[in-house]
């Protein structure tokens, strides 16, 4: 099986580095004229795939908007993974997953394993409970071609106090977990599968990105007020690594198909502006 590393290059060379969050909110399906049901989760999910299941590299699907509709919501969800992934997509489902390494094992079956209803290409994880910890996640990524993104420094704003908090050794804790990261992607090609989440909306980091060799996803562009320009600014050299991702600001041009393609096609041209003016 090829690994994640070369089907995102891949994918992102045909398509562009463009990731679509799927993030189904309340106030969205209200203002998209849809329930806040089942009826309308399915409604809108369907309607992100027809728009852009086709044209988009990767989409990031939410999994805490379809869990809160318990099992008729996963199935939900199960169902728009394997229409994007048959459009050709990658899907990353976010999960942010952490745990001690024995039941990180479950989880890593539960979305990495193939033969699992809820397979998916990649997860978000989350390494405080120590980056060794997800060794089962890694483990299983790699065997099937998988990735894994781990969160490094978030885009939200109380996410500083821990991942900025200085180590024993004089790192940060976000330091070492992108030195652990990149550990594990030493010597892949054209880039590692193991990937870090670090938001658009941190500024420049004061961190090292410059081994990681993997995917940098990037999330609060739009809604969270990171703009492409600012890529430049919190990436700096790895700049070229980065899968910039969007939720709200796409989706919120919804429901219609012409608005949400036209919506994604702008984001793209934004980034793809920003990731050529640095390079
Ligand atoms: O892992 C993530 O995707 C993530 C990490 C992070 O640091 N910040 C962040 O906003 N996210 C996710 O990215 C999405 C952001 O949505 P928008 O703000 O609407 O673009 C949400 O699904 C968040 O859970």
């Amino acid at each position: 099986m090829e690994s994640f590393g070369v089907r995102l290059d891949r994918v992102t060379a045909a398509r562009g580095p463009l990731c679509v969050g799927i993030d189904p909110h309340a106030g969205l399906l209200e203002r998209w004229g849809l329930s806040n049901d089942v009826a309308g989760l399915t409604r809108f999910s369907e309607t992100v795939v027809e728009a852009l299941a086709d044209r988009v590299a990767v989409f990031k699907p939410q999994s805490a908007f379809y869990e809160q509709f318990g099992s008729k919501g996963l199935a939900v969800l199960e169902s728009i993974i394997r229409q994007l992934r048959e459009a050709g997509a990658l899907v990353l489902l976010d999960v942010k997953r952490g745990d001690i390494g024995s039941t990180v094992a479950a989880y890593a079956a539960a979305y990495l394993d193939p033969s699992s209803p809820l397979y998916v290409d990649a997860i978000t994880a989350s390494p405080f409970l120590g980056v060794g910890s997800l060794a089962p996640m890694f483990d299983l990524a790699a065997k099937n071609g998988g990735g894994v993104f781990v969160l490094a420094l978030t885009s939200n704003p109380e996410g500083g106090s821990v991942q900025r908090a200085v180590a024993a050794d004089g790192r940060t804790v976000a330091q070492t977990v992108i030195d652990e990261i990149s550990q594990l992607n030493a010597g892949a090609t054209p880039i590692g599968s193991m990937g870090l989440v670090v938001g658009a909306t941190v500024g420049d980091t004061g961190h090292d990105l410059s081994r990681v060799n993997g995917p940098l996803l990037a999330p609060g562009l739009g809604a969270q007020g990171g703009t492409a320009q600012d890529l430049r600014t919190v990436f700096g050299s790895a700049i070229g690594s980065v899968l910039p991702s969007y939720s709200r600001e796409v989706l919120g041009k919804g429901p219609e198909i012409a608005g949400l393609r036209a919506a994604a096609d702008r984001a793209l041209d934004d980034v793809r502006a920003a990731l050529s003016a640095a390079s």
